[in-house]
């Protein structure tokens, strides 16, 4: 996936300018940012949700501004998100839920390959036996798991991760952490994530980026950006 040159505004407030990034196949990427810094306009530019101005964002080799409406949704189902609400619906058991992005995609598969599916992904994220559970008796450290094993019934080769630790409690998050690498490694999965949690941004980052009035404003990994003396960049490691 590559953002080349974006640029994205609402009237005078200039969220992102000339913003670049790649994510390359199997890597772990986190873009680190204020709040109110344009990480969420950023992922909402990357699936088609929000239009930019300017560039090109290039996803799994397609450029996502000229894609229609029925394109947009083929390549959505290749892209797993991970929203920071969750987004479960809690008024379906985790197997309701976990099938649903199947469903809307009219991905038709047999109720036994829809079992084996729901099944691993289960697996996956550690929480096999909770199938017939609602979403109301999970805990939030079992329900971001459950949100992670909906994206990832898809098999998605891309996985975008927004404040995926946020939240939660220390131990949990890093629980989550630990998922998100496993789930890397399991699938050669590439990964946007966008995080304030300096933890997760040192377990989960390959590569950080950090986003500052708009741009890339360094690149590197957690130790090197972590040494670097601009103050800039210290403020996000202090
Ligand atoms: N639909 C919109 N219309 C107008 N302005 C918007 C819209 N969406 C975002 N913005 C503005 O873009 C800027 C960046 O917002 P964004 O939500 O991307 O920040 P963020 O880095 O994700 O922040 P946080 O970490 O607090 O979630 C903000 O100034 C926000 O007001």
């Amino acid at each position: 996936m590559t953002v080349d040159h974006v640029s994205k505004s609402f009237g005078d407030n200039h969220v992102l300018r000339d913003f670049s990034l790649t994510l390359g196949r199997g890597e772990n990427v986190v873009v680190l940012g204020k709040s109110g810094s344009g990480k969420s306009v950023l992922i909402k530019c990357i699936i088609g949700l929000l239009p930019y101005d300017e560039g090109t964002i290039t996803v799994l080799g397609q450029d996502v501004a000229s894609l229609d409406h029925a394109a947009m949704d083929q390549l959505r189902a290749r892209v797993g998100f991970l929203f920071q609400s969750n987004a479960l619906y809690d008024s379906m058991t985790v197997r309701e839920n976990l099938l649903f992005p199947l469903r809307r995609h009219w991905l038709e598969h047999s109720a036994g390959e829809e079992d084996d599916m729901v099944r691993q992904a289960l697996e996956d994220v550690g929480l096999a036996n909770t199938a017939n559970m609602m979403p109301v008796e999970l805990s939030g450290g079992m329900r971001k798991r459950i949100a992670l094993a909906r994206t990832l019934i898809l098999r998605p080769e891309i996985i975008l991760y927004d404040e995926p630790t946020t939240g939660l409690d220390p131990i949990t998050a890093r629980e989550i952490d630990q998922l998100i690498r496993e789930v890397q490694h399991k699938y050669n999965t590439s990964s946007l994530i966008i995080s304030h949690d300096m933890n997760c941004v040192r377990l989960t980052a390959d590569r950080v980026a950090l986003l500052v009035d708009g741009r890339c404003y360094a690149e590197g990994t957690y130790a090197e950006l972590e040494q670097r003396d601009d103050p800039k960049i210290h403020e996000f490691f202090a």
